[in-house]
């Protein structure tokens, strides 16, 4: 394939895999959830948002190339800041502190679902274990979080009497860093996956990387909306 045609086939898996399509997020941005399964929502992803720069800090240190490492340096920062209070990971906390949930709850990841546990975990062994190219490969879902993140905002705030644009502040950054980021991985790959075999590890990553935001919803759905079998020990909400 030559690069512009790879490109339409990564194109191609997010238009066909990517976690917008998935009922969890029909029920969450059309205003469908209750205020317990929003704060469920929120908790379980706060996991995600703990250990992106875990896996990202794990690409960087297996990285050979300084352009690299520095370009990708700023997603550390993009999460945890350059202080106390910054960042990705204290904005997504304000979101659930406004949803009500306690702090130390959220932090502790005592109520989170097993299997957003081991989506999450095993996005951090993939990037942690395959080559560079395919834990880059592996980030391109971002090519697709701005559409998503947009109509999240819009319906969250337009439907929800309890989320207000502050508790959503973690939204308004992400585009722009998103695009930013997803820029530069979507040219990485394009250089260097040149080869038939090169090309189809691109692809499966980005397929890998569908399935572990899609197994996130899934597990969220079983447990809150159907059949609500919400697994022992994990969050339970006062309205479920
Ligand atoms: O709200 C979303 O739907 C969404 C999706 C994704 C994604 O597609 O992986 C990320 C984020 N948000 C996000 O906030 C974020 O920091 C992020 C980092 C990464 C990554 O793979 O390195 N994806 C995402």
């Amino acid at each position: 394939m030559q690069p512009d045609e790879l490109e339409a086939a990564l194109r191609d898996i997010g238009a066909r895999r990517y976690h917008r399509l998935h009922p969890f997020h029909h029920l969450l941005h059309s205003g469908k959830c209750t205020k317990g399964q929003v704060q469920a929502w929120a908790l379980n992803r706060y996991y995600y948002q703990a250990m992106i720069p875990i896996k990202d800090a794990s690409l960087i240190a297996r990285c050979e190339d300084s352009a690299i490492r520095r370009e990708w340096r700023s997603r550390l920062v993009d999460h945890d800041g350059d202080m106390d209070g910054e960042g990705g990971i204290a904005r997504w906390l304000k979101l659930t502190d406004g949803l009500g949930l306690d702090r130390d709850e959220v932090t502790s990841l005592k109520g989170l679902l097993p299997g957003t546990r081991f989506a999450v975990d095993a996005y951090v062994r993939f990037v942690r274990e395959k080559t560079l190219l395919e834990a880059i490969a592996s980030s391109l879902t971002e090519l697709f979080s701005p559409v998503i993140i947009s109509e999240r905002m819009d319906g969250m705030l337009s439907n929800y009497d309890f989320v207000t644009r502050e508790t959503l502040s973690y939204f308004d950054k992400r585009p722009p860093q998103a695009a930013r980021d997803s820029d530069f991985a979507l040219d990485y790959v394009k250089r260097h996956a040149r080869t038939p075999d090169a090309q189809g590890l691109v692809l499966a990553a980005l397929e890998f990387k569908c399935s572990v935001l899609w197994s996130m919803l899934d597990a969220l759905h079983h447990a809150y909306v159907d059949p609500k079998h919400v697994p022992p020990g994990a969050f339970v909400p006062k309205d479920q």
